[in-house]
């Protein structure tokens, strides 16, 4: 059973300028299983706030079902509530550290409202800062810290209640390229090493591309897209997804560059995609070869999603007419070729 578990979700918030309510969440189902690190994406406003306030009952769904390890959130009061939340940590974008607390009061917050014992405050807090590479920092205040090690005590204070799940509400959004990789780095560690599920809320693909499994693209409140990673990057099929997947994929040439590269290049122009399973980039370009095909890569790259490669190769071909026709049959057979200029 998927350990969050979303049936037909909607949440309405009132119209500020009166009229219909405003349809934050509008009919979303998602199974996210024990163990995903599931990424959802898409623009501001298109719910994705909404959708992590529903997962930890920070705020009731106005119709539909939202289960999280095996109980029904619906209905439950506050105090039924609690031990739901507790687990379920929770990371920000703007880290929301308690400035007048040390890195270490931070960190045993939560296990102090939980009740626990000093001891197993203690060794908790030494763990968890160990793990996070700032058994160093335990006495500075979060102003004497970057936003990356920020962030990190927010993952250890998230962690300290040993949660099944953690929710990243654009974690790294405010943190230059280089930090963004080691929280990533750091994240995927928490999913990897302790087991836990994840939620990455972003607007960045590079965040998705570089931890989750899987992905859904959200837009206006609906899902208009979403499973595994790899798929949805090198196939999307929601013109959302498209231009998401497209930020960080360098696919087809759009119809101005298409005109660039017909003005510099010589030859017919055809952009070949490639998908790990599908004919190696080696056996096509043998084929162009053996048939005499005189070829130029003018276009697009290889990525690897998941160890798994893709990618849309453009190329300028010189040969007779004939000749190309012939050989681009024959590569058609094993993956897909398009004639673009
Ligand atoms: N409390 C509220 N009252 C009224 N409308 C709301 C409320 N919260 C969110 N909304 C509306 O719901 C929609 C979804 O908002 P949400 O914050 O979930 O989007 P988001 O994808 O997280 O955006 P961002 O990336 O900017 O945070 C927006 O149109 C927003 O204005």
């Amino acid at each position: 059973m998927a350990l969050v578990s979303l049936r037909n979700v909607t949440k309405a918030y009132p119209n500020p300028n009166g009229g219909d309510p405003v349809l934050a969440i509008n009919d979303v189902s998602l199974d996210i299983e024990a163990g995903d690190v599931y990424g959802i994406i898409g623009y501001s406003g298109a719910g994705k706030s909404t959708l992590v306030r529903l997962i930890n009952a920070l705020e009731p769904v106005t119709d539909g079902s939202v289960v999280v390890n095996g109980q029904e959130l619906a209905g439950l009061g506050e105090k039924q509530l609690r031990p739901v939340r507790l687990g379920i940590g929770m990371i920000f974008q703007q880290f929301n550290l308690f400035n007048a607390k040390t890195v270490w009061n931070n960190v045993a917050y939560p296990l102090r409202v939980a009740g626990a014992s000093k001891e197993k405050i203690q060794a908790r807090v030494d763990e968890l800062l160990e793990f996070v590479g700032l058994a160093d920092k335990a006495k500075n205040f979060p102003e004497q810290l970057s936003g990356g090690q920020k962030q990190r005590v927010g993952i250890a204070r998230a962690l300290a209640t040993a949660p099944s799940i953690l929710l990243c509400d654009e974690a790294t959004s405010a943190l230059d390229p280089e930090t963004t990789q080691e929280v990533l780095a750091l994240l995927k560690r928490v999913n990897s090493e302790f087991g836990v599920t994840m939620v990455v809320i972003t607007h960045e693909m590079e965040v998705i591309q570089s931890i989750a499994t899987k992905v859904a693209v959200m837009d206006q409140g609906r899902i208009v897209e979403s499973g595994d990673v790899f798929e949805v990057f090198s196939n999307p099929q929601n013109g959302s997804s498209q231009t998401f997947v497209g930020t960080v994929v360098k696919g087809v040439p759009s119809p101005a560059e298409r005109a660039v590269l017909r003005e510099r290049h010589e030859g017919r122009i055809v952009t070949l995609s490639f998908r790990d399973g599908d004919a190696s980039q080696a056996s096509v370009f043998l084929k162009l070869a053996q048939a005499g095909v005189e070829f130029e890569l003018i276009y697009g790259g290889i990525n690897d999603i998941q160890g798994k490669a893709f990618g849309h190769l453009t190329l300028a071909l010189r040969a007779s007419d004939a000749v190309i026709d012939g050989v681009l049959a024959d590569i058609a057979q094993a993956t897909s070729v398009t004639e673009v200029a």
